[in-house]
């Protein structure tokens, strides 16, 4: 495995491959970003992975600094993953300038659910992926591997690869899980031995909120609210729990067939913020 930190050297690394297949990450990497990797290889000459914890999406108040940053357990498994070139720009290679120009995502798609609780989060994201993109993409065009996991992220960034017409296939990956059921994540390294235990509350609500849906469709905010105070009563703090459509991830009604909705889940516990989400 190649390890570059310059667009310079990223680029020559990239010189004779025709279609790389990439997976950009913010590191502190678990098997949800190992399954990504075995899952990009076979589409690309070349497997590209990206660390580059990105200020850009992270409010003022949120983890940043604090961010789990491992660089060289990242860099054994991903050896052992079979990454061919890894990324590893510094801050000053992706924003050059203080002033930086940004995307600004549709409002329709990302200003609801994780866009509502974390505002600028998708414009940051977008921004930051349309330059690793242009970086390691930008030559040949390729294919880009993103997890289920965060689910309305997956959905901005093909709604942004669509409107800017990039010659770019995005690939989404099943949400890697614990045995108890845990959506595999970075921020699962913050929670305490009680919390850890605590945490399959979130996929298990989300496993009632659908399948109650499911039994009676009409009562979809009633649900929503009885799984928000479920979740409550158990000492979380939930931003939302909320059956959507896939298609645009709009209110779900009684009358939309399922096998075309998702419930998406954003809850605090402690001082962790977890997400998951459950197609049905
Ligand atoms: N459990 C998982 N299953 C599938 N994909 C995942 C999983 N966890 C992360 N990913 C994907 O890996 C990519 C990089 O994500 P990231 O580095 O933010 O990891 P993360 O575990 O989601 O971190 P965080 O805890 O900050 O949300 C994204 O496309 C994300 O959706
Ligand atoms: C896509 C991403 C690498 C952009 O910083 C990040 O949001 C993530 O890891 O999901
Ligand atoms: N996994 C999405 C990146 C973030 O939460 O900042």
């Amino acid at each position: 495995m190649r390890i570059v930190h310059t667009i310079a050297e990223l680029r020559q690394a990239l010189a004779s491959c025709r279609h790389p297949a990439f997976v950009p990450t913010m590191g502190n990497l678990h098997d949800g970003h190992l399954a990504l990797v075995q899952l990009a290889r076979p589409l690309g000459d070349v497997t590209v992975v990206s660390i580059f914890v990105n200020r850009l999406q992270f409010l003022p108040h949120e983890d940043f600094d604090s961010y789990p940053r491992t660089w060289e357990a990242d860099c054994a498994r991903l050896r052992d993953g079979g990454c061919d070139l890894l990324f590893a720009p510094r801050e000053r290679e992706l924003y050059p300038r203080p002033q930086t120009f940004r995307l600004q995502p549709d409002p329709a798609l990302a200003d609801l659910l994780e866009g509502q609780f974390r505002p600028g989060f998708f414009g940051g994201v977008g921004t930051v992926v349309l330059k690793l993109f242009a970086c390691v993409l930008g030559q040949t065009g390729g294919t880009a591997v993103f997890g289920k996991k965060d689910y309305q992220q997956l959905m901005v960034i093909r709604e942004m690869v669509q409107q800017f017409a990039l010659p770019i296939e995005i690939v989404a990956a099943e949400t890697s899980r614990a045995a108890d059921g845990l959506a595999l994540s970075s921020r699962n390294a913050y929670l305490n031995p009680d919390e850890r235990r605590e945490a399959v509350a979130l996929p298990q609500a989300l496993q009632r909120l659908a399948q109650r849906w499911l039994d009676a469709p009409a009562q979809g905010p009633a649900l929503e609210q009885q799984a928000l105070d479920a979740l409550r009563a158990r000492g979380w703090q939930p931003d939302y729990l909320s059956v959507r459509r896939r298609a645009d991830l709009q209110t779900a009604t009684a009358g939309d067939a399922p096998g075309t909705l998702v419930a998406l889940g954003a809850a605090r516990l402690g001082g962790t913020r977890l997400i998951d989400n459950l197609e049905f």
